[in-house]
């Protein structure tokens, strides 16, 4: 399926972020996203003991249900469970949310380029979801190209 991302800048001030699941890739999307933010939310049965010592991160130690997607503008889907990570997908279009979903692009409303962020400037790498390597690879040609620039 042909999937088509727009690259836009998301005003994140008043939001908190919504993680369903709390493993490896949670922990990983959390820190990248400090970069930005500090307030989360993270739902799943077991959650790993590093994300438990975060600052700005509510836990909550049970199983997703629907109506935990009310007032969520961006959801992270990154449980271990592929049908219910797609489920999240569907359940969040009722309530206006956009979600990521970890292990599936195609059923992604965004996803996240490999960033390099100086002081105001943001330059963000993506392939819409395609080459997730090749991504990290040319943001860090840029990276490099312009920290030996200046
Ligand atoms: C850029 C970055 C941003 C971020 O996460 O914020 C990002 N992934 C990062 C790291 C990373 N991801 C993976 C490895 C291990 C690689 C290895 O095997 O060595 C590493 C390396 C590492 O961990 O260092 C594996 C992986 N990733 C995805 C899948 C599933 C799939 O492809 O279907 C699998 C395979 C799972 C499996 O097979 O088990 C999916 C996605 N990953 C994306 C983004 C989106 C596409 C972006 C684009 O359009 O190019 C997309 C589609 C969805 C999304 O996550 O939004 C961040 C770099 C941060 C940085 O360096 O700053
Ligand atoms: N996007 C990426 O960058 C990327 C990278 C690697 C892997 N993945 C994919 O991400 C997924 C998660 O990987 P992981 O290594 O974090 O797994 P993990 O086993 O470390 O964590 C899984 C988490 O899901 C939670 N969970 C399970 N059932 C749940 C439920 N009903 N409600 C709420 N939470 C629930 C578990 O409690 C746990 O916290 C896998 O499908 C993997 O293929 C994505």
């Amino acid at each position: 399926m042909s999937m088509t991302f727009l690259p836009i800048s998301i005003n994140i001030s008043e939001q908190q972020i919504l993680l369903v699941g709390g493993g490896k890739v949670a922990l990983h999307k959390i820190k990248l996203l400090k970069r930005f933010t500090s307030d989360f939310k993270v739902i799943a049965p077991k959650v790993l003991e590093e994300i438990k010592g975060m600052d700005g991160v509510e836990i909550e130690e049970r199983e997703y249900e629907e109506a935990d997607l009310k007032g969520y503008l961006l959801v992270y889907a990154t449980t271990d469970n592929h049908e219910l990570n797609h489920l999240i997908s569907i359940q969040g279009k009722q309530y206006g949310c956009l979600v990521n979903v970890a292990d599936n692009a195609v059923y992604s409303d965004f996803v996240s380029p490999a960033i390099y962020k100086c002081d105001e400037f943001t330059i963000a790498v993506g392939s819409d979801g395609r080459d997730v390597k090749a991504s990290i690879a040319l943001r860090n040609k840029i990276r490099d190209f312009l920290q030996n620039s200046f």
